[in-house]
């Protein structure tokens, strides 16, 4: 396909609206389940599509992630008071009927919905949504079949982009020249190119070269903005070439409890069946991936640890 085809043409009526894009995810699945169980032919038309949407245990992001593993991230940001436990924690508040402005009680309002389908579809409402204005221009979250399947890719390497046209269909159209057989990918938010915004919101993690920071550990760093800071900063003449900086990120690497080569061995280590409770070793796919992103942090905080350094001996601050 040349630049700028279109590739998928969704027309409104196909999008399936969860409300207002502000507000959680939660709220959003709420919504959804309401419309299915009061438009029945509405849900039923529906039927192909909630069957294309991954099953249990197919996706987890910070609603429905797993909390026993999450010390294996070494992470007190994604595995401390701020993060996934938290929302973990709102998911399961809002079900027990914590937030009764959303639902008083679950068991009375869908009778036969478990916690655990709730927690699945808010976390399939939180990493498959897209939020575009409504024609009131209110930015509103909506599941879109087809173009959901479209996996994310990094700006400068995705290779198409989703707009709205003025009459509310969606449009996926081509950013470059894409050859036949090459996957399609968009570019969900900038934000996911670090490492703790992708497993957070998204449930997966990317590898870089040159290995990039996760976003908490740039000095003005958190998990929902992305840092004004970036690894260019640590360029010679840059902006955070400094001993202060340097003592920052040594600090940070000397927070780990393990060295990249004690976790390259763990990663190595096949886990006994018996040994279920152990204490290292990765028993799935998730732990697995829990032990590769601190690798990764450890990797680009050891890489840009060594280019500030180089630069602060080239310009004689050390
Ligand atoms: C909107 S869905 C994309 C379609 C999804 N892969 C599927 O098969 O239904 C978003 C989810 O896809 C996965 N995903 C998207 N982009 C990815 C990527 N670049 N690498 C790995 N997983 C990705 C993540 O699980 C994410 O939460």
């Amino acid at each position: 396909m040349k630049k700028d085809q279109i590739t998928v043409h969704l027309p409104s009526q196909l999008a399936v609206t969860l409300g207002p894009g502000m507000v959680t995810p939660e709220e959003n699945t709420v919504s959804l389940l309401r419309q299915q169980r009061d438009n029945p032919e509405w849900n039923a038309s529906l039927i192909p599509y909630w069957e294309s949407l991954p099953g249990f245990g197919g996706i987890l992001t910070k609603e429905n992630m797993p909390t026993d593993a999450l010390h294996l991230l070494q992470d007190p940001v994604l595995a401390g008071t701020s993060s996934i436990i938290v929302h973990g924690a709102y998911t399961r508040n809002v079900f027990y009927g914590g937030k009764a402005a959303l639902v008083e009680s679950f068991v009375d309002e869908f009778p036969g919905v478990t916690l655990e389908h709730f927690q699945h579809l808010t976390s399939i409402v939180a990493s498959y949504a897209f939020t575009f204005p409504n024609e009131d221009g209110v930015p509103t979250r909506m599941l879109l079949p087809l173009l959901d399947m479209l996996n994310h890719g990094n700006e400068g390497t995705a290779n198409v982009q989703i707009i709205e046209a003025d009459n509310g269909d969606i449009y996926a159209y081509t950013l470059r020249d894409v050859e036949a057989g090459e996957e399609l990918t968009h570019t969900y938010t900038a934000a996911i190119r670090r490492n703790d915004q992708a497993l957070f919101h998204y449930g997966f993690i990317q590898e870089y070269e040159p290995p990039a920071l996760v976003e908490q550990d740039l000095p003005d760093g958190n998990l929902y903005d992305m840092s004004s800071y970036s690894e260019e900063d640590y360029d010679l003449g840059g902006r955070l070439v400094t001993r202060q900086e340097l003592q920052r990120l040594q600090g940070i690497l000397d927070s780990f409890p393990t060295t990249m080569a004690q976790d390259a061995a763990i990663l190595q280590e096949e886990k006994p069946w018996w040994q279920f409770w152990g204490k290292e070793g990765p028993r799935n796919d998730l732990e697995r991936m829990f032990i590769q992103y601190r690798i990764m942090r450890k990797q680009a905080l050891q890489y840009v640890h060594t280019k500030l350094k180089d630069a602060l001996i080239v310009s004689k601050e050390l």
